[in-house]
């Protein structure tokens, strides 16, 4: 049987794994579970199996593929494919060279390669239409199932570079699977992720392995995997996404829903910044709790009106920040996340970005130094934990902020004088192949949030850092009817005004610490309007 390339479907790729397989299941047992239940495409994997029994299973395996009328693609062995008339063949980088593979296999077969940096996908789109059809896109994260890895997780922002080198170079032909480490905990994010900057092209299907073959039930597992690649929606935490423009009068029912509900707001955050986010979040009615113990993270996330703020200024051990990352995103109860002095050294660049590409955020807040680094935008390394002094372009802040809204579909929050807020949610609508349809970071909706100059602001440590306890406090205390932008915007817009009021009251900078949390507990509980002196505006 010979396929039409084009009409190859990659949305729910089948890698197979002899070695994992549950009692009383064969390896052609699970391929039919798989293909019974929405499996699109199969490759046979085996890298212990001699070539004897390779062969006698892949023929096997191929009399299945072609019952479900589905493609059967083999890894590496371009004898076996050959010698069983597979429809394709899957290599690695350091397998037989390209340009060799399609001369034996001729055109009309399908050839993958791994790929996971954009010089490789130059180097694919000078070869043209005729040689690579598809492309595996990894190792997204860290898998038992490659023996000896050689590459470190490269997350949706190393997918995202590829993706993004496919536009540039016009390799329009060449379609992308995601693969290593994909389960149904991070399929959804990593399809709403995982997007082309020019909002053109989403990864076209997932590759796995462990999730179907080592299912005790493949049927049931692979029907999972179906719902979720065919949905729409992401609902990363429960509340709504991107319904409104906020305004005063949406803003106020925030507050009430806060006053009412009482989250409780687990900070795991610096040092300096303890005892004053545990303060600020006590002026807004909520609950604080400082905590980095790792054993205690789930529990804490499944209180009602639970929240994170996951602050990186100093920081708990790694594994308990990715616990806390998994457990927060497993019952959909929000993570506000501030990335201190983000460029400042390699080691927090390192870690921020590590801990990016672990889950989902409702909210990614930062100073416009820690912004425009993110964005990518900033040559500069940081100095410290601070922003760069300096009059900033606010075109040029705006821009920075939709980056980094859109790259991580979330709300993006950028501070200083005037502050910028985007939400880049998409309201949780992914979809493969298609991604965003071509709605990109600059068509995303920015809100602007100045009150005048307040130097003082700048002159206490630990302000940005309680702006994050702010937003924690206010996304955590949402009603599930209650709307994600609105609680971003609110928290700024209050923080803002009661900077302005204790700027008005203080004496110097130890007194304004003081009169700030003074100010933030009589606005949050006066809730007026009237009383907010900073203003809120539409950005273009
Ligand atoms: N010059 C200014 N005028 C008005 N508001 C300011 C000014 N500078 C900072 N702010 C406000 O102060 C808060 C902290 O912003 P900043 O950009 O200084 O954060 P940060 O560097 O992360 O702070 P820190 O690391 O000390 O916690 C924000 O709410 C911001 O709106
Ligand atoms: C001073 C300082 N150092 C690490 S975090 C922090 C608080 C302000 O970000
Ligand atoms: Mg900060």
């Amino acid at each position: 049987m010979v396929f039409a390339k084009k009409d190859v479907d990659y949305s729910l790729y089948l890698v197979t794994d002899s070695t994992m397989l549950p009692p009383g299941t064969t390896l052609c047992s699970q391929v039919e579970a798989g293909l019974k239940n929405g499996v699109t495409l199969v490759q046979i994997r085996e890298k212990d199996t001699e070539t004897k029994k390779f062969i006698e299973e892949a023929l096997e395996v191929q009399k299945v593929c072609k019952k479900y009328n589905v493609p059967l693609i083999i890894n590496d062995r371009i004898d076996v494919a050959m010698a069983i008339d597979a429809d394709g063949v899957h290599v690695g980088q350091d397998d037989m060279p390209i340009p060799m593979v399609r001369k034996l296999l001729g055109p009309s077969k399908i050839l993958g390669w791994s790929v996971g940096k954009p010089s490789e996908v130059e180097t694919l789109a000078k070869w043209g239409p005729d040689m690579v059809d598809y492309v595996g896109v990894g190792t997204l994260f860290s898998t038992l199932t490659k023996k000896n890895p050689k590459k470190s997780p490269m997350g949706p922002q190393g997918a995202i570079a590829v993706l993004d080198a496919l536009e540039d170079f016009k390799a329009s032909w060449c379609r992308t699977v995601g693969i290593g480490g994909l389960h149904p905990d991070n399929i959804q994010r990593v399809i709403c992720q995982c997007v082309a900057s020019n909002g053109k092209r989403s990864l076209d299907g997932i590759s796995l392995v462990s999730d179907i073959m080592a299912a005790p039930d493949a049927c049931a597992a692979t029907k999972r995997l179906r719902k979720l690649l065919d949905g729409i929606k992401y609902q990363f935490v429960d509340c709504k996404l991107n319904e409104t423009f906020p305004t005063a009068a949406s803003i106020q029912s925030v507050i009430c829903q806060v006053s009412s509900n009482r989250p409780l707001v687990q900070h795991m955050t610096n040092k300096v910044h303890q005892n004053f986010g545990a303060n600020v979040t006590l002026a807004l009615g909520s609950s604080p709790i400082m905590s980095e113990i790792e054993s205690e993270v789930s529990e804490l996330a499944r209180i009602p009106n639970s929240s994170l703020l996951l602050n990186t200024g100093s920081v708990a051990p790694i594994g308990t920040l990715k616990a806390a990352i998994s457990a927060y995103n497993e019952v959909k109860r929000p993570i506000t996340f501030d990335p201190v002095g983000y460029s400042a050294t390699e080691t927090r660049l390192c870690l921020n970005n590590t801990l990016l590409t672990c889950g989902q955020f409702a909210c990614i807040k930062g100073n416009c130094s820690e912004i425009l680094s993110l964005a990518k935008l900033n040559k500069d390394k940081m100095k410290g934990v601070d922003a760069s002094s300096g009059k900033m372009d606010v075109n040029m802040l705006v821009r920075a902020t939709q980056i980094v809204a859109f790259q991580y579909r979330t709300i993006a929050v950028c501070t200083g004088e005037v502050d910028c807020i985007v939400d880049g949610t998409f309201g949780g609508k992914y979809k493969l192949s298609s991604g965003t349809a071509g709605v990109t970071a600059e068509d995303l909706p920015c809100v602007i949030i100045e009150d005048g100059s307040i130097p003082i602001m700048g002159d206490i440590t630990a302000s940005g850092c309680s702006l994050g306890s702010t937003i924690a406090s206010f996304i955590g205390g949402l009603d599930p009817t209650g709307n994600l932008f609105d609680a971003v915007v609110g928290a700024v817009l209050l923080y803002k005004s009661a900077g302005k009021l204790a700027s008005t009251r203080c004496q110097g900078s130890g007194s304004f610490h003081v009169q700030l949390i003074d100010a933030l507990y009589q606005l949050f509980h006066e809730n007026k309007p009237e009383k907010w002196s900073a203003s809120l505006r539409k950005f273009k």
